[in-house]
């Protein structure tokens, strides 16, 4: 499997834009980009399929991969490359059974005991965080931290993919720290201009 480097997860702050952001982010990283389609826990399926249907066509177009956060049911009915789960969601080896072999499943995972054991339920990547400080999602435990990354980095053979707080500028720590991409929202999703953004990231992860 080759995974690209950048996440954009998509801003789920009413009266954002998501499509827009990941328009101007395609442009610029092509299939370096995974977009990841996370919606309110509020929002309707039919909003959740919508608005990944849209994405799963935008991404096709960039030669770019397309994963849902936590609903594989629309995963599935969008045809997405595969989707992202976490504590709250389906486990790992069950998310896997419905996804199938081919997807590509991500899990959260933010301590070496839980990403050992979501590689070998099948998880292909691991999304790991909070890395600093995020006022993105709130309800989520202190920053772990570069050495956290790597603390999961050396326990595990598959991608990491540090979360949370995530800007250009600490990119540069988090890969030495051992990750293998950065998953943000709010660093494409509040910038003036998120194409150019998306070239400051896509530099620091020496893309
Ligand atoms: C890349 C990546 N890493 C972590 C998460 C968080 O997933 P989860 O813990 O299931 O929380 P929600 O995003 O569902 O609120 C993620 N989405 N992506
Ligand atoms: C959705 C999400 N999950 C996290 C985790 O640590 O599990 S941090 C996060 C939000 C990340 O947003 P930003 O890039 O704006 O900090
Ligand atoms: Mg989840």
């Amino acid at each position: 499997m080759s995974l690209g480097r950048l996440h954009l997860v998509t801003d789920t702050r009413p009266g954002r834009d998501p499509l827009a952001v990941a328009r101007a982010a395609l442009g610029v990283a092509g299939r370096e980009l995974v977009v990841q389609v996370r919606v309110e826990d509020s929002a309707t399926d039919r909003e959740a399929y919508e608005l990944a249907g849209r994405m799963v066509e935008l991404c096709a177009s960039a030669g770019a991969t397309c994963l849902v956060n936590d609903r594989l049911h629309v995963a599935l009915a969008v045809g997405a490359a595969g989707a992202h789960v976490g504590a709250d969601d389906l486990p790992v080896d069950a998310a896997r059974r419905v996804l199938g072999p081919a997807a590509v499943l991500g899990a959260t995972a933010r301590a070496p005991g839980t990403a050992r054991a979501a590689v070998a339920a099948g998880a292909d990547y691991l999304g790991v965080g909070p890395c600093h400080a995020t006022g993105t999602k709130a309800g989520l435990p202190p920053p772990i931290g570069p050495a956290g990354v790597t603390a999961v980095a050396d326990a595990v053979p598959v991608p990491v993919v540090a979360i949370g707080g995530v800007t250009a500028d600490r990119v540069a720590g988090l890969r030495g720290a051992g990750a293998y991409g950065v998953a943000v929202v709010a660093a494409l999703a509040d910038a003036a201009d998120p194409a150019r953004a998306t070239a400051e990231l896509l530099a620091a992860l020496g893309c």
